[in-house]
């Protein structure tokens, strides 16, 4: 494959399941020598710096297939750092930012197969760096979902804190945000993506999380959940608001059916577990945002992978039990906020030579794939700044 990119600076977060990569290429073009971007330079207080104008791309793998990931730094040659690029240094050293488990995990796989050094950005840092920066910067980013229609929520830049995010990776964490830098991881459990993934995968024999999702676009959890209707006889239980198809108890059916595992169906254990992982996730966020007075709940982690059906189940909870006080909103970029992050902490730990600009747009609207996953290849126009 021929070369992506004249400079390229990209973070990892190598985590249990997935690695994400996101990394900025340019087309060649630095212009600190133009006159058009110089002014854009100095009229941001930034005279004197190198613009880059490029894309920020995204990319994942699983991590057994870490080798993939490997060949793919390798063959888009994501090696230059900022500073090679513009001759500071043509020998330094080629120091990467990662976050999450694997950075513990594989320097030196990374080490010996592409010469570079891992450095560890904290995890919450950088999900919360990640979160304020697609939130503050890109348009058409966050949105709600009801009723199957998707909806882009226009942010407004001085009333986006407090606000609580909820990261659904393996785990799930949930953070009060309160600005730049603040925050407070306030709540999590242990019943998350990683549950969804590995149950999924007992009961069913799924080979893959793909399949895995699929099948719960087939399925019936009434099979397997019991409704407050199966308890008293088809009715609602009006005097305490639960009306006769909600789920009483999730799995609960399979106790009086006199049946084994492979009487049921792989799609109908997928829809029930993939609704109770959801609805649970999206009731201690809403517990969460009530204890905080929290009127915002932003949920983000590579679980929801823009499906419809997770994310109808998260809002309507939400919706429901804060009897449509509060909000759920979702990302775009949903899987990449930790790796999005440490890109950003380039400049906090020694590379202060790159910055971000904050104004960017997002590569035309037309690019969202029809599927509701739009969290893949959609990259992100944007301007890096380099100090000298
Ligand atoms: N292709 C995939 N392979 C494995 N898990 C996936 C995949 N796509 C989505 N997931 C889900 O994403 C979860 C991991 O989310 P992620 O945001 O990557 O978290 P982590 O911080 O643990 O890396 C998995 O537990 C699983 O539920
Ligand atoms: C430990 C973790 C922060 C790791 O992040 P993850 O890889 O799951 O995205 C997360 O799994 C988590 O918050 N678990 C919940 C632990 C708890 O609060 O009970």
């Amino acid at each position: 494959m021929g070369k992506e990119a004249d400079a390229t600076f990209f973070p990892l977060k190598v985590k249990g399941s997935l690695i994400k990569l996101v990394y900025f290429s340019t087309n060649g073009v630095d212009s600190s020598s133009s006159s058009s971007n110089e002014s854009l330079a100095a009229s941001n207080g930034d005279r004197g710096r190198h613009v880059l104008e490029g894309k920020l791309h995204f990319a994942k793998f699983e991590t057994e297939k870490i080798n993939d990931c490997i060949d793919f730094i390798r063959s888009k040659q994501l090696l230059l750092t900022g500073s090679q690029q513009h001759g500071a240094s043509g020998s330094a050293k080629c120091v990467i930012k990662a976050t999450g488990g694997g950075a513990y995990k594989f320097p030196d796989l990374f080490k010996e197969k592409l010469g570079i050094s891992l450095d560890k950005a904290d995890e919450m840092d950088c999900l919360v760096a990640g979160s304020n920066f697609l939130l503050k910067a890109v348009q058409r980013e966050a949105f709600t979902y009801m009723d199957g229609q998707r909806e882009f929520v226009k942010i407004d830049h001085d009333d986006l804190y407090p606000y609580l995010l909820v990261n659904i990776g393996s785990g799930v964490s949930m953070i009060k945000v309160d600005g730049p830098g603040k925050f407070e991881r306030v709540s999590g459990t242990s019943v998350g993506g990683g549950t969804f993934w590995g149950l999924g995968k007992l009961l069913t024999k799924c080979k893959n999380f793909d399949e895995l999702l699929e099948l719960s676009h087939q399925g019936n959890n009434r099979v397997i959940d019991m409704l407050v209707g199966d308890i008293y006889g088809g009715m609602d239980y009006t005097k305490i608001g639960l009306i006769s198809t909600a789920i009483a108890s999730s799995f609960s059916k399979v106790i009086s059916d006199d049946k084994e595992l492979k009487d049921y169906k792989p799609e109908d254990i997928s829809r029930s577990l993939l609704r109770m992982i959801s609805n649970n996730i999206g009731q201690i966020s809403y517990l969460n945002a009530l204890r905080f007075g929290l009127k915002r709940i932003i949920f983000a982690g590579f679980f929801i992978r823009g499906h419809a059906y997770t994310m109808d189940t998260i809002a309507v909870g939400v919706h429901f039990w804060s009897k449509g006080e509060a909000k759920a909103m979702f990302l775009k970029h949903e899987g990449f906020l930790g790796a999005l992050g440490s890109f950003m902490s380039y400049e906090k730990h020694g590379f202060d030579d790159l910055k971000v600009h904050q104004s960017v747009q997002q590569s035309p609207a037309g690019d969202d794939p029809p599927n509701g996953e739009l969290n893949e290849n959609q990259s992100i126009d944007c301007s890096v700044y380099l100090s000298q």
